[in-house]
């Protein structure tokens, strides 16, 4: 197998990750936050949604967020989109990508927006409309692409005609979501295959939750598919809100400690990014579920156990 020489990863952590968290951080902490993932290299971060606040009081402050965080030339700061409402406030604060939303699956799109997939659709032509005028990038997920918590298996052909939608109105990229951790890798491959093979000129990624420990290897399914666009989430913050059972998003510094050993490059400072997850941590007052975050780095594993060993020698 030829893994690729590089691939992009998207931090979504400060969306995805924490809306679903309990503890409400404040402006000022999601700004230490997004600013140290900036700080650690990403190329593309999902800051916040512009949601109704009611459905997501934690993202409520997405206008002030993005005001005060310190945007680097060239990275990609986008935000969750589900309408022309959203759409409006996103672009009245200058985002980079407007990142819409539409599940796979009737009965989680109506939880989680209180409409059908079709009223959905038709909601997002306005929007493409706005972000084509505005000259800002415009994206899709597809929520529970790889299986839905109410109904369980998903059709692929379902998948395939919400990524036709979205490639008819415009998008520059799909992402498709395993919301509640539900993939397998075979399944990742199939339905990557079939969508590279139906929709070549589109970018495809993948965003894997880790509810059932099965995200790493789903990225490497996706890998050996051609895929090159993955998201995490730092620490492993994350789940949604409208789905039972639903927890964090990969955990981005494990995806890219993967990546990186596995000789893919990602252009993220692994250890900038630990320093982000530690922050993480702090800041949500729990551990969180990143493995590296506890193990750390291959690299720096020989190093700790022989600083224990000389631990112990001092001590007995
Ligand atoms: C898998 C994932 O992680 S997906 C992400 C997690 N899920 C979410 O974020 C769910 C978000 N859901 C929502 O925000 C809501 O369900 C909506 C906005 C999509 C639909 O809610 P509805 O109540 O049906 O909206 P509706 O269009 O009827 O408008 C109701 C009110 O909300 C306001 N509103 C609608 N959209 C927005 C928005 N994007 N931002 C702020 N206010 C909004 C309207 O202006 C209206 O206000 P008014 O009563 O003062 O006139």
């Amino acid at each position: 197998m030829d893994w690729p020489a590089q691939v992009t990863v998207r931090e979504v952590g400060p969306r995805d990750g924490l809306q679903a968290e309990a503890r409400i951080l404040s402006t000022e902490e999601k700004v230490r936050l997004i600013d140290a993932l900036t700080e650690a290299g990403f190329g593309r971060i999902e800051v916040t949604s512009f949601v109704h606040p009611g459905a997501v009081p934690q993202l409520a402050d997405a206008e002030a967020v993005l005001a005060r965080i310190r945007r680097r030339p060239g990275v990609i700061y986008s935000a969750l989109v589900p309408n022309r409402r959203g759409a409006e406030r996103a672009l009245a604060c200058g985002v980079d990508e407007i990142s819409l939303f539409v599940s796979a699956s009737e009965t989680h799109n109506r939880h989680n927006v209180r409409r059908s997939i079709a009223e959905s659709l038709a909601g997002f032509v306005p929007v493409a409309e706005l972000a084509a005028a505005a000259g800002v990038r415009l994206s899709g997920y597809v929520v529970t692409a790889f299986g839905c918590p109410y109904e369980g298996d998903v059709p692929e052909e379902q998948v395939e005609r919400i990524v036709g939608a979205y490639r008819d109105l415009g998008v520059a990229a799909v992402y498709l979501g395993d919301t509640t951790g539900m993939a397998n890798p075979a399944q990742v491959d199939r339905l990557c295959r079939l969508l590279k093979q139906r929709f070549p000129d589109l970018e495809l990624g993948l965003h894997f939750h880790n509810t059932r420990g099965a995200a790493l290897a789903n990225v490497v399914a996706g890998l050996q598919a051609g895929i090159t666009v993955y998201d995490g989430a730092v620490g492993g913050l994350g789940g949604c809100p409208y789905a039972p059972g639903a927890t964090g998003n990969v955990a981005t510094e494990d995806l890219v400690h993967m990546l990186h050993e596995m000789g893919i490059a990602t252009g993220v400072d692994l250890d900038r990014l630990l320093a982000a997850a530690r922050l993480a941590q702090e800041l949500m007052g729990r551990e969180l579920p990143g493995f590296v975050l506890k193990a750390g780095k291959r690299s720096d594993l020989v190093r700790s156990v022989q600083a224990r060993q000389a631990a112990r020698e001092a001590e007995g």
